[in-house]
C-alpha cells in the first residue's frame, strides 16, 4: 500500500487507529482456550470487530516467536485473515549486516518464500545504511525505523547529544536520504508528546507510527497537536488497551467499544484540521 492509499484508508474510515495484535494465551479468554489455535481465534475476533475502525494491524512478533512453531503459525493465518485494504505492519525491529537483512526482509515482505507479506516491518537503525538497504528495495513496502520510542529508557541512547544535535535526529536526519517519504516511516512514542513539533522539523512528510497510547498513557490529543501532516502523517497504535478491554465472551465487543473510542476522538481531530 502506498501513501495516497493509506491516506484515502484514513479519510474513508476518519481513523488513524493501528490496532496491536499482542495476544499472551494466558490473556486469552477462557472460552477460546478449545479452539485448535486460541491465539488466531483470538485474534480473528479481535480484527472482525474492529476492522471498520481501524487503518492498520501491527503484531508484535515477539508475541508470536514465543510460541514457536504454533506462533508462527498464528501469525501467518492473523496476516493471511487482514483484509487486503488494512495495512500492516510487522513489528520485529530487526536489522542486521547486510545479506542478513535480505533473509529478514524476505521473511516479512517475500510471500512466495516465507508464506506472509506484511506492508511495513519496524527495524531498528542501529546497524546504518546497509542494515536498512535490504527492506527498502521492496516495491510499495515500508520500513518503520525507530527514533524515538516510548519507553522510560529511551533516554539511554537516543537523547545523546553533541554540537549536530541528540543522537534520534541524527537518526531522522541521515536515514531520510536512504529512502523517500513514500518507504520510510519513523515509531515516535506516545509518551513523547513534547518532540513530536521538533519531529515534524526533520520529517515533515513522513508517517510516524506512535505506540504508547493506552496501557503506556500517551495522550491522542498531544501527539496530534504537532504530529498531523498534510496526509495526516500518523498512525497510532493501541495494543493492549484495545485487545483486553474485556476479559470474558463479550471481549471482542469490549474491544470494539475501546477502538470506537479512539476512531471518534480521531474523527474530531481529522475534521478540525480540515483533512477529511
Ligand atoms: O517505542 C515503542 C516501540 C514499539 N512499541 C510496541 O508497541 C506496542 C504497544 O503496546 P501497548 O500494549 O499499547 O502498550 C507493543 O507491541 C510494543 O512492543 C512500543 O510500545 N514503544
Amino acid at each position: 500500500m502506498n501513501k495516497k492509499q493509506l491516506f484515502e484508508q484514513i479519510q474513508a474510515k476518519k481513523s488513524f487507529l493501528c490496532v496491536g495484535l499482542d495476544p499472551v494465551l494466558e490473556n486469552v479468554p477462557k472460552h477460546l482456550l478449545s479452539f485448535e489455535d486460541p491465539i488466531f481465534e483470538f485474534n480473528k475476533q479481535i480484527i472482525e470487530a474492529t476492522k471498520d475502525l481501524c487503518v492498520a494491524y501491527k503484531p508484535n512478533t515477539a508475541f508470536y516467536e514465543s510460541r514457536g512453531l504454533k506462533g508462527w503459525e498464528s501469525l501467518l493465518k492473523t496476516w493471511a485473515h487482514i483484509p487486503e485494504d488494512i495495512f500492516t505492519i510487522a513489528d520485529a525491529k530487526r536489522g542486521d549486516i547486510g545479506n542478513t537483512s535480505a533473509m529478514y526482509a524476505d521473511a516479512f515482505f517475500n510471500e512466495e518464500k516465507s508464506g506472509m507479506s506484511f506492508d511495513a516491518i519496524t527495524v531498528a537503525p542501529y546497524m546504518g545504511k546497509d542494515s536498512v538497504g535490504p527492506f527498502l528495495k521492496y516495491e510499495d513496502k515500508w520500513v518503520i525505523l525507530l527514533a524515538l520510542t516510548s519507553n522510560e529508557s529511551h533516554s539511554d541512547f537516543q537523547l545523546f547529544e553533541n554540537a549536530d544535535g541528540k543522537l534520534y535526529e541524527e537518526v531522522i536526519r541521515v536515514s531520510s536520504k536512504w529512502g523517500s517519504s513514500d518507504q520510510l516511516m519513523y515509531v515516535v512514542g506516545a509518551t513523547r508528546g513534547a518532540e513530536f513539533a521538533n519531529i515534524r522539523r526533520l520529517a515533515p512528510d513522513n508517517f510516524l507510527l506512535v505506540p504508547g497510547v493506552g496501557a503506556q498513557g500517551g495522550s491522542l490529543a498531544d501527539v496530534c497537536e504537532f504530529g498531523l501532516n498534510a496526509t495526516c502523517g500518523l498512525l497510532v497504535n493501541s495494543s493492549r488497551g484495545i485487545i483486553y478491554a474485556g476479559k470474558g465472551e463479550d471481549f471482542a465487543e469490549k474491544a470494539r467499544e475501546e477502538a470506537l473510542k479512539l476512531q471518534q476522538e480521531m474523527e474530531i481531530i481529522l475534521e478540525k484540521s480540515g483533512l477529511l
